[in-house]
């Protein structure tokens, strides 16, 4: 699948903007600030409805204006499908697919597949687990239209619970009312846990492998999916920490709390890894990502790099490159230097200024 063009009215700090991209590489640069993430942002969004900095609908229209419009040409497998995208102030967006509207998001689903990728999945290692779960349920949602569904309800009755356990501490009869929730919680968070054990696993199989060859043969590594629910079913965790909860006033185990660990040996390397160990294994995680998502939709996703380039040593930024040349790529950076010594050939250049942008040839 590719991304033929992109259009853009009143998004963020673009007025209007209509691009054709390159079916390999496109490199959007220039300095800081000037609207180069934007674009990948965009592109994020009419795939998956979403920005990828989890940013607001409102706050990607343009400021002072109420509305913002995105168009995109996906093609697929010879087919082309025009994604348009209204973004309102103050009610939900709206989506057409060849002209006919959406009523879900999810009849999206399966267009077109991005992987996004930012300086800050480099520090996915190093930082706490809320990225790590994030880095799972961003990807597994784009592949399993069933886990996004059971996500939403579980997250949506989490919530619910934990409101719940806030208003136990008032009155207290309503303790009654937590087995009900204890028991939808459960068969979600079930599900969602033996999803991404299933996506752990598949991954596994490939990362040894890249995670490998990238150390130059010195590191073997391993995922493990870390449940905070341990041994014990969900529901009898829930059960088991029921006091702790009302005591805390939210759920201390599930999905929502659970972890993932890389394992080199025996060294854990979120806590024993050198900084350098934890980047690399975190770039052979996306590295394994990009291999697992062209296996999984029997297709290649579009693959967009956020200044990410500049955040490695010569050696991994050859290897990422040498492994993408097949895919269709959108990069942004400041300059082109990281580009110069490399025999990667770039089909597109774009200078951004100020939310113009220019081809160049
Ligand atoms: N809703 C909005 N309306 C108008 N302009 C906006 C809006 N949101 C963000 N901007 C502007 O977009 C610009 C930031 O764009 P972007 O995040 O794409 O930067 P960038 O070129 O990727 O820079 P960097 O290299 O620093 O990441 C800023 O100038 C910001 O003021």
């Amino acid at each position: 699948m590719v991304i033929k063009s992109l259009k853009l009215k009143n998004y963020r700090n673009y007025d209007l903007l209509d691009l054709t991209l390159d079916t390999q590489t496109n490199i959007f640069y220039g300095d800081n600030a000037q609207g180069k993430t934007n674009i990948l942002e965009a592109l994020y969004l009419s795939g998956t409805t979403k920005s990828h900095r989890g940013t607001k609908d409102r706050d990607l229209i343009q400021f002072e204006h109420d509305e913002a419009h995105l168009e995109t040409i996906v093609i697929k497998r010879g087919m082309e499908y025009q994604i348009d995208m209204h973004l309102k102030k103050n009610s939900p967006k709206g989506i057409a697919v060849n002209k006919v509207p959406i009523r879900k998001a999810s009849e999206l689903f399966g267009i077109i597949h991005f992987v996004f990728f930012s300086p800050e999945d480099l520090n996915i290692i190093k930082e706490g687990p809320s990225g790590r779960r994030r880095f799972i349920d961003l990807e597994l949602s784009q592949l399993d239209k069933i886990y996004l569904s059971n996500l939403s309800s579980y997250n949506r009755i989490i919530n619910q619970r934990n409101s719940l356990l806030k208003d136990i501490d008032r009155q207290h009869n309503l303790v009654e009312t937590l087995d009900v929730w204890d028991m939808q919680l459960a068969e979600y968070g079930m599900k969602v846990i033996e999803s991404r054990r299933n996506f752990i696993r598949q991954l596994n199989k490939i990362i040894s492998n890249i995670h490998y060859r990238l150390t130059g043969g010195k590191e073997h590594i391993f995922l493990e999916y870390e449940s905070s629910v341990g041994n014990l079913s969900f529901a009898q965790a829930l059960k088991k920490n029921r006091e702790r909860d009302m005591r805390l006033k939210s759920t201390s185990v599930g999905p929502h709390r659970d972890d993932l660990s890389f394992m080199e040996g025996s060294l854990d390397i979120r806590k024993f890894g050198s900084q350098g160990q934890q980047r690399t294994a975190a770039l052979s995680l996306k590295l394994s990502e990009i291999e697992l998502v062209r296996m999984l939709i029997k297709d290649t996703p579009v693959l967009l790099l956020d200044d990410v380039l500049s955040e490695l040593d010569k050696h991994r930024q050859n290897y990422l490159l040498d492994s993408i040349h097949d895919i269709q790529t959108v990069i942004t950076c400041t300059g082109l230097d990281e580009f110069v010594n490399h025999r990667f050939s770039i089909n597109k250049i774009f200078h951004v200024k100020n939310g113009q942008v220019a081809e160049e040839n």
